[in-house]
């Protein structure tokens, strides 16, 4: 079904959220006014942000913000900044949102920001100014109750500072609560920064368990090395599960006996990639989440696995640290390959779930101890994985089409009982 006020697009995730969406509407037997409502974003907003560049020219980026759903409280989501951006990605991604927060259940609904610009081709003085101006522009859809950006692809704590301080002196006093993973000077929350990553080795330890794979000595390769895959190879090397491999933007590196994940973080400090990591040897980026191990994680971008290359993985656990990265189409294909693939609003939730206890920590200007957010993000993790394989086993569906299921009936629940809808 194609909503009534947005133009079908061929391929891409919005495509696949969609189909998602589709799956369970059937699935729960939802009439079509409340699909079509699930279909569309409640609000959208696209921005045009001038640049001065430090050498005097000006460049100008687009910028969006759209705020998929608000039935069960803000909107919350991450600012991404890549030339990749676009409006339909972004609308993807904010309904997703929608599922995660709901899933994890945490109160708020979806949305998500973009801007289409390459963060490695800018000062930090030229991305302060791009995320003041970002800011200014969407200023009068977000606040702590209302849409509460966090980082994303290419933003970071000190986007989140900047973010945070351009509303502030907007509405004329330190609002903490509009964004979350700021620096913890700034009334960040202990466990942020790595809270995605932690959900992400947490639930794949969860998934290695259930399938019968003692994470001692189980092998794993993960695609991206930024703030998700990063400490996810961390958090899995420190139980016990050899990192075999890991990739970015510029190169891949594989090591048979396990590549040292401390020594990898701090040569990718020095040398801006993974790439020419002593004692690992080189290899093809995309062949990274094909190789021949217990489990993969993508944690870089979307539709990176599809029907081209679905068939050629061996990994029996997917574990998605990424947004969107298996297609549809790539998801029927590891189905039937019995690969367990384990969900991104289930899997990389982490990250929302800090996100929601520092708002809860802002709002209330209290700092909780790093130990409890660790413990409270780790309850809610299992909680959330219980409730998707209890599902997917009740239902005989798999793992993403029960975790869309079970947030998707929680949305229209809170729709129902507020009565937004006829
Ligand atoms: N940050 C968070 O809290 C959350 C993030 N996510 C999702 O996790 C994913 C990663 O986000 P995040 O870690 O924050 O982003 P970052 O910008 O911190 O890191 C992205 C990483 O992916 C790498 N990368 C980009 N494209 C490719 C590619 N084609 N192949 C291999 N590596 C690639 C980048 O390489 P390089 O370093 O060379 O640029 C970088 O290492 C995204 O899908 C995001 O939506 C989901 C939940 C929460
Ligand atoms: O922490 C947040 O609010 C959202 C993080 C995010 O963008 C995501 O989970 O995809």
């Amino acid at each position: 079904m194609t909503p009534p006020n947005q133009a079908p697009v061929a391929a891409g995730p919005l495509i696949d959220a969609r189909a998602q969406l589709a799956g369970a509407v059937e699935h729960l037997g939802v009439s079509d006014g409340v699909h079509r409502m699930l279909s569309i974003s409640r609000r959208e907003m696209a921005v045009s942000v001038p640049l001065r560049r430090d050498d005097g020219s000006t460049a100008v980026y687009e910028g969006f913000r759209v705020q998929h759903n608000f039935s069960r409280g803000p909107a919350k989501g991450g600012l991404r900044f890549s030339t990749a951006v676009d409006l339909d990605e972004v609308r993807a991604l904010a309904m997703w949102m929608t599922w995660k927060c709901a899933l994890v259940d945490v109160p708020y609904g979806g949305a998500k920001g973009g801007v289409s610009i390459e963060p490695r081709d800018h000062s930090q003085a030229e991305l302060e100014r791009v995320t003041r101006r970002y800011t200014s522009e969407i200023l009068p859809i977000i606040g702590p109750d209302v849409d509460i950006p966090a980082p994303d692809i290419g933003t970071d704590e000190r986007t989140m500072a900047w973010i945070m301080d351009t509303y502030s002196a907007a509405v004329g006093h330190t609002v903490p609560g509009v964004v979350t993973g700021k620096p913890i000077s700034l009334g960040g929350s202990l466990g942020r920064a790595s809270a995605t990553s932690r959900g992400v080795a947490h639930v794949a330890l969860m998934a290695m368990t259930s399938r019968g794979i003692d994470p001692v000595g189980a092998t794993a390769a993960v695609q991206g090395f930024g703030k998700v895959g990063r400490d996810a190879a961390r958090f899995l090397s420190e139980a016990g599960v050899r990192v075999v491999a890991v990739s970015d933007v510029d190169g891949a590196i594989w090591a048979g006996d396990g590549l040292g994940i401390t020594h990898l973080g701090d040569h990718a400090d020095s040398a801006g990639t993974v790439a020419g990591f002593d004692g690992a040897e080189s290899i093809d980026p995309a062949s990274v989440l094909t190789l021949d191990v217990d489990v993969a994680v993508p944690a870089a971008v979307e539709g990176v696995i599809t029907a081209a290359n679905a068939d050629r993985i061996q990994a029996r656990i997917l574990v998605e640290g990424a947004n969107g990265p298996t297609t549809n189409e790539a998801d029927a294909i590891l189905a039937d390959k019995d690969i367990l693939v384990v969900p991104d609003i289930l899997a990389n939730a982490g990250g929302v779930i800090v996100s929601y206890f520092e708002w809860v920590q802002s709002n209330q200007a209290y700092q909780w101890r790093e130990r409890e957010v660790q413990e409270r993000l780790e309850e809610r993790m299992e909680r959330a994985w219980h409730a998707v394989v209890d599902y997917a086993g009740a239902h005989r569906m798999s793992y993403r089409e029960a975790a869309t299921a079970l947030a998707v009936q929680r949305v229209i629940e809170a729709h129902d009982l507020r009565g937004l809808y006829p």
